[in-house]
């Protein structure tokens, strides 16, 4: 089985609402909300993943040393296994706007079970409950 390593992050506000973006239509999942990230690239940390995947899809900037470890994913799909470690951040520049066609909304941790996310994710959501 393939393993895929995918970063993601969750973004955390003054309010303590975490950002998540809807997955558009036509890409696998469509109409999920996940955590903003992408695939770590051959020769890549997971960290500079992020920076750039900020940069790409939200228009946002941060750096290395604004984002925690938090906890991971692992997770079998039909066709790879996503390993998925979650980052958390309070400090980024600029103002996340949509670059890539997703819908973006804050949500409070109490509500995320109402949000529907890919399998991979839902063990994430008690962990970030508890957290904040
Ligand atoms: N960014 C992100 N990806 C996630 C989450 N949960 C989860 O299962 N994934 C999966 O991890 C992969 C992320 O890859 P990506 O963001 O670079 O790729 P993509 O969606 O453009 O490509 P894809 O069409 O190949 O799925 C996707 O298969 C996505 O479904 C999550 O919370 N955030």
């Amino acid at each position: 089985m393939k393993v895929v390593l995918v970063a993601a992050v969750a973004l955390i506000d003054a309010d303590g609402r975490i950002l998540l973006a809807q997955r558009p239509e036509g890409k696998s999942m469509a109409g999920l909300w996940e955590f903003p990230g992408g695939k770590v690239e051959p020769g890549e940390t997971p960290e500079a993943a992020l920076v750039r995947e900020l940069h790409e899809e939200l228009g946002i900037e941060t750096r290395n040393s604004c984002l925690a470890p938090l906890t991971f994913a692992s997770h079998t799909y039909d066709d790879f296994h996503l390993l998925m470690p979650l980052f958390a951040c309070r400090k980024w520049s600029g103002i996340p706007h949509p670059k890539e066609g997703q819908t973006l909304k804050w949500a409070h941790a109490r509500d995320l079970r109402e949000y529907p996310m890919p399998p991979a994710d839902i063990p994430l959501i008690p962990i970030l409950r508890d957290w904040l």
